[in-house]
């Protein structure tokens, strides 16, 4: 609770979006490679750890919630309240996302948060998903997600937010938004985001069907931009990092901004109303019977 109270009280100091700035992020500190060790900090919650190198302004957060890194509400709180101390941190430019978990990227949002629940939990919940959403998908920093195993629903959201993604080229995980299969409907936001990266007729089907893709056939797509074996994806993320880096970025972020303004602006103008639609929705008889379901075909598979 201490930690939810200090994601509103910092979300109402800070506002919910953060501008793009035309204000330099240079902040890089030219150091020996001892100096460099020593510039390296180390934050961890427990469900999220941050590994921030002030030498390369390069921090990696490090998703560590067992068994499958699902994005509950509180999951979520540290979760914003990690981007949003590196986002002030002006040193830091860019960011990694992965998970320390073997096998799972992120499983999606906790079902268990929208099972069973009040109107008000739910109403609660939604709006830290929306928060995630926000922060992520209008970052000033350079974000890379490093996708090291599955990545359904609101994993591949996630995803979706960062400027690029690189995924452990294993046939066995799989990424999309398969909201449909548990009964339910992504919302117009995780569908423009998707959109904004596969195009609307990719997009159709794949929610319609709720796909979910083999690394390779997300690469078709371009619903991730590379796939690579499993040893090679952290030196890949620096890779790409370095690249988006190397671009000035006052120009980069505006670039940024200018692509996804429109998606921020229009969910913002609808935030209340996407609450009130999720809540109304998710609390229906019939869709909780739909998530009851799929929770117990889910425990089935695993016995
Ligand atoms: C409108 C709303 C939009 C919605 C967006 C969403 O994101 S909706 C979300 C859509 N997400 C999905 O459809 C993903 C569903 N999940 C999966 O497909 C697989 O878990 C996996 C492929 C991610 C990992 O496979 P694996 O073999 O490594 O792991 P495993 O399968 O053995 O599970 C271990 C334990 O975790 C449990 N649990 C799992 N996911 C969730 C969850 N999201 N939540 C809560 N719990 C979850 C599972 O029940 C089991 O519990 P138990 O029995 O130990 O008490």
């Amino acid at each position: 609770m201490a930690l939810r109270a200090a994601l509103r009280t910092k979300c109402a100091l800070s506002g919910f979006l953060s501008q793009p700035s035309s204000s330099s992020r240079h902040g890089r500190v030219c150091a020996s490679t001892v100096l460099a060790a020593q510039q390296r900090s180390n934050s961890t919650s427990s469900k999220i750890s941050v590994d921030f190198d002030q030498s390369t302004g390069v921090a990696v957060m490090h998703m560590k919630s067992p068994p499958v890194n699902s994005l509950s509400l509180d999951f979520l709180t540290e979760f914003c309240i990690s981007l949003e101390k590196l986002e002030m941190d002006k040193s830091c430019r860019g960011l990694i996302i992965t998970s320390s978990l073997p096998k799972v990227f992120s499983a999606g949002l906790d079902i268990l948060e929208m099972y069973g629940k009040s109107p008000e939990s739910c109403g609660e919940f939604w709006k830290a998903v929306q928060e995630m959403w926000l922060k992520l998908y209008s970052s000033n920093m350079v974000t890379v997600a490093a996708i090291n195993g599955s990545s359904p629903a609101g994993g591949c959201l996630m995803s979706l937010t960062c400027d690029y993604r690189i995924m452990v080229d294993n046939p066995r995980y799989s990424i999309g938004l398969n909201e449909t299969q548990l009964g339910i409907v992504a919302p117009f936001w995780f569908k423009d985001t998707m959109a904004n990266t596969v195009g609307h007729r990719i997009t159709e089907m794949a929610l319609a069907l709720g796909m979910l893709y083999s690394p390779a056939e997300a690469l078709k797509i371009g619903l991730v931009d590379q796939i690579v074996p499993e040893e090679k994806l952290m030196s890949t993320a620096e890779q790409a990092m370095a690249k988006w880096l190397a671009i000035p970025a006052h120009a980069r972020q505006l670039t940024k901004s200018m692509m996804r303004k429109p998606t921020v602006d229009r969910m913002t103008s609808k935030r209340e109303a996407d609450v009130q639609n999720f809540v109304s929705f998710i609390t229906k008889d019939a869709i909780q019977n739909s998530l009851r379901v799929y929770l117990e075909m889910l425990k089935k598979r695993k016995a």
